[in-house]
């Protein structure tokens, strides 16, 4: 076929030659002009410098792809690999930074930041930005390309020769510096447009420090252990059974769910899935789970709050064939873990287990149960000691009280609360308030029970009000 035949191009033609060689269209036309030899002096000017720049912009890319296709080796990054992150970290820190024309911002958290260390206060880190920038590595010349699309951008890195060892160099080296750095902490994962992504490093939270029974927390450590242990792989595989555990955590809000499936994560050190089922579809969901690595943790947040009731509840099984929510099938089949992969640990989190169908939370899709409670007095007098212990590092600045001392408070402050009515979260908000005298606490703790209780009377007042009289 030949798109650029007689004297003009069809506007059909001139946008597929524009789309696949852009500007040239248009110099085409000028040549033809040109070779007719009906232009004046000027425009023979311009049209042999628009083909000469046309030309040399293709031969460079020519050349250019030639040489890096036979004398260079490329290594590539997707944005949505770790791998991105560990790069992305390292090249935040190397000099040749600096000199980039083209340039990202972006915010790092940082250790720590303090109110009067305001010069630490959301530090900026720099990284290159759309477009090739060389540099020097162990002697090495070697071009870093970042390529935006859609928002996002992919990274590539070129080195001359065709043995790729010095890129792998590189990036172990930023590897082993991303593993130091994220040392002690549990990285985050969440969705982003259908892909998993890194979007937090969190301190890990030690186990003992999410207050619920003894002999349950120990249970469920006992059970994930024996799971991660490495004969336990095999054992499942002689038996032909999915080596995979699911638990569903259950309670009110702010009993401590989310904070011990952090800590679990932190105590076992894997990587931890989030996902909110509202707003995916069944297809992405199954991607989702498809793309998860060998030993992980998912973490499957407000499971009731999917729109998936019941099966016995109308019409809560259909099809979404809208593909905006996940159904129920969808949900189990993933759970089966049909795609998913070997070592997964599934915790579902829900505040109401009522709602769930049972097929949902059944042995072999929710192994084990666990019911996360309202403060009772055991609970409040261990949030208590958590607030007031004495730490080595932290001492109560100005009143020391001893051990003695707390062991008394935290009796009495746990003999005022009343059992099942806050949840940890209230008791442990209402104890940070005062978190430089335990004293103040418990001489507070009455008048916050009877106002809180004050308050909830009211809101219940207004709502039969609102519901009787239909407003
Ligand atoms: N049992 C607990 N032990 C220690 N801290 C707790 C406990 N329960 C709640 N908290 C504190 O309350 C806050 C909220 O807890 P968390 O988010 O874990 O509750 P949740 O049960 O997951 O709530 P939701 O159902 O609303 O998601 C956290 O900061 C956590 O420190």
């Amino acid at each position: 076929m030949n798109f650029i035949s007689g004297g003009g191009s069809s506007p059909a033609q001139m946008s597929l030659i524009d789309i696949l060689f852009p500007g040239l269209s248009v110099v085409s036309a000028s040549v033809q002009q040109l070779l007719a030899g009906n232009l004046d002096s000027y425009t023979r000017l311009f049209c042999t410098l628009g083909v000469f720049v046309l030309f040399t912009r293709y031969a460079v890319r020519y050349v250019w792809d030639l040489v890096r296709s036979y004398f260079m080796s490329t290594l590539h990054v997707s944005y949505y690999d770790e791998a991105y992150d560990m790069l992305v970290d390292w090249i935040a820190q190397q000099p040749f930074v600096h000199n980039a024309q083209s340039l990202i911002a972006r915010v790092r958290s940082p250790q720590r930041t303090t109110i009067q260390n305001q010069a630490k206060k959301k530090p900026l880190t720099f990284s290159p930005w759309d477009g090739s920038f060389p540099f020097w590595y162990k002697g090495h010349l070697l071009i870093l390309y970042c390529m935006v699309k859609d928002h996002r951008e992919d990274i590539y890195i070129s080195s001359i020769g065709l043995y790729p060892n010095i890129l792998k160099e590189l990036v172990e080296e930023c590897r082993g510096r991303y593993l130091n750095n994220i040392n002690k902490k549990i990285t985050v994962f969440e969705h982003r447009e259908g892909e998993w992504k890194k979007t937090r490093l969190r301190a890990i939270r030690p186990i003992s420090t999410v207050i619920m029974d003894k002999q349950v927390q120990d249970d469920l450590l006992g059970d994930m252990k024996d799971f991660l242990d490495e004969d336990t792989q095999k054992w499942y595989a002689d038996r032909g059974i999915p080596y995979q555990r699911g638990y569903l955590l259950y309670g009110p809000p702010g009993t401590g769910k989310s904070s011990f499936s952090l800590s679990l994560a932190g105590e076992f050190e894997l990587d931890i899935y989030t996902l909110q089922l509202s707003g995916i579809s069944d297809s992405k969901l199954m991607k989702l789970f498809a793309e998860l690595p060998p030993h992980c943790i998912v973490l499957l947040e407000d499971v009731d709050a999917a729109g998936m009731g019941r099966r016995d509840d109308a019409d809560t099984d259909q099809e979404n064939n809208s593909g905006s929510g996940v159904t129920l099938s969808g949900l189990l089949n993933v759970v089966d873990g049909v795609s998913s992969q070997e070592g997964r640990v599934l915790i579902m989190t829900t505040n109401h287990i009522e709602h769930l169908d049972e097929a949902l939370i059944r042995p072999g899709r929710a192994d084990k149960r666990v019911h996360f409670k309202l403060a009772d007095g055991k609970i409040s007098a261990q949030l208590f000691h958590t607030v007031f212990k004495q730490t080595p590092d932290h001492k109560q600045a100005k009143k020391q009280s001893s051990d003695e001392t707390i062991e008394r408070l935290a009796k009495d402050f746990a003999s005022k609360v009343p059992d099942q009515i806050f949840s940890p979260a209230e008791v442990l908000s209402f104890l940070l308030e005062r978190k430089n005298s335990p004293f103040d606490a418990v001489t507070a703790v009455e008048g916050w029970v009877a106002k809180a209780k004050e308050t909830a009377s009211q809101l219940k007042r207004e709502g039969s009000w609102v519901q009787e009289s239909g407003c």
